[in-house]
């Protein structure tokens, strides 16, 4: 099955280095002003096996792998191309204009595509390396779950199978707004206490949210979304965690760099208040993204709540 991956970020680079690895990976950019290395992934030389091209490419299996935010755009422009095939998101995020997933966009624009999601803990720099990784590959329809599952894996990219469309993607899209607030907590010197605290509850209220949506609360359990909290909220590699950092510290954060979490914040605690889903981790995200909180505030906010049972 030949495969391409649309989006050359970091992620959709990285993907498409690890997949050279089976045969011959189309790279598509909307514009590519680079050669050999892609910025966004330092020092990472495209191996051979990798085509780069600013034409849609044609595949059996195309991989989206732009941010959740720039999906409406993507698809506003490429939809009618992309039916019919096989479609794997690769985003992580809710759509802030919206409230939707990215595999749901996908469906919706494409209704004859059969549409799957890769997620997982993974940073695209550890992928493009080739060190060992393990994600979740979701789809509704289980046989082309499986084939999807043999044609992506590689020797040391392990994907595990899931029918759980809507607890892998919102595992992913979810642990991106925790992952914020533990960077808060570190940059704040709040102490690693208190980030274990944030990723606990935050735990539970990803788990909420995700079950109030339709989800098997086990798939929160696995690589989708307990898995990737971990990684996110504990690593400087994360975007998310980094820009949480700064906001903990108050320092300026480059707007240019991708951080799906700060969206997804906005976009999970509107629909959070409309359907009467206790968020609290991610409505003081959304707040403090969206610049009406402050550090200071949000932490009093976050400790006055009533004590409860766990
Ligand atoms: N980086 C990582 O470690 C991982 C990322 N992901 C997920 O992958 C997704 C992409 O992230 P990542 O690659 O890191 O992001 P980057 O910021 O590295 O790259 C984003 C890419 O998307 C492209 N893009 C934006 N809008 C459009 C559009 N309308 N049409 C075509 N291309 C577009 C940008 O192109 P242009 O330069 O032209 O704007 C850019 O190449 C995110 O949802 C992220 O959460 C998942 C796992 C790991
Ligand atoms: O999703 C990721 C790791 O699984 C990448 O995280 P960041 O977007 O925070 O860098």
């Amino acid at each position: 099955m030949s495969v391409a991956v649309l989006g050359a970020g970091a992620f959709g680079t990285a993907l498409a280095v690890a997949l050279s690895a089976k045969g011959p990976v189309t790279l598509w950019g909307r514009r590519i002003e680079w050669q050999g290395q892609n910025p966004l992934l330092p020092g990472v030389v495209l191996p051979g096996g990798v085509s780069v091209t600013e034409n849609l490419p044609d595949a059996d299996i195309l991989l989206v792998a732009v941010p959740a935010q720039a999906m409406g755009g993507f698809l506003s422009d490429h939809a009618p191309a992309l039916d019919q095939r096989a479609l794997v998101s690769c985003a992580k995020g809710i759509d802030l204009a919206t409230g939707r997933s990215p595999a749901r966009m996908l469906a919706e624009a494409c209704p004859n595509a059969t549409v799957a999601v890769l997620t997982g803990p993974s940073f695209a720099a550890d992928i493009a390396r080739g060190l060992p990784t393990a994600l979740t590959l979701a789809c509704a329809d289980a046989e082309a779950g499986h084939r999807l599952q043999h044609a992506l894996s590689t020797p040391v990219l392990r994907l595990y199978r899931t029918t759980d469309v809507t607890g892998a993607e919102l595992g992913g899209a979810l642990k991106n707004v925790i992952a914020i607030a533990a960077g808060v907590a570190i940059g704040a010197g709040l102490g690693d206490s208190a980030r274990a605290a944030i990723i606990t509850r935050g735990f539970a209220e990803m788990t909420r949210f995700a079950v109030a949506k339709g989800a098997d609360p086990e798939t929160l359990t696995g690589l989708s979304g307990l898995g990737d909290l971990i990684l996110t909220a504990t690593s400087e590699q994360s975007r998310n965690f980094r820009y949480g950092l700064s906001l903990g510290r108050a320092e300026a954060f480059d707007p240019h760099v991708t951080v799906e979490g700060a969206a997804t914040a906005r976009a999970v605690a509107a629909i959070a208040a409309r359907e009467g889903i206790e968020m609290p981790v991610s409505t003081l995200i959304a707040g403090l993204a969206g610049g009406r909180l402050g550090v200071k505030q949000a932490v009093e906010l976050l400790l006055a709540r009533p004590l409860k049972e766990e």
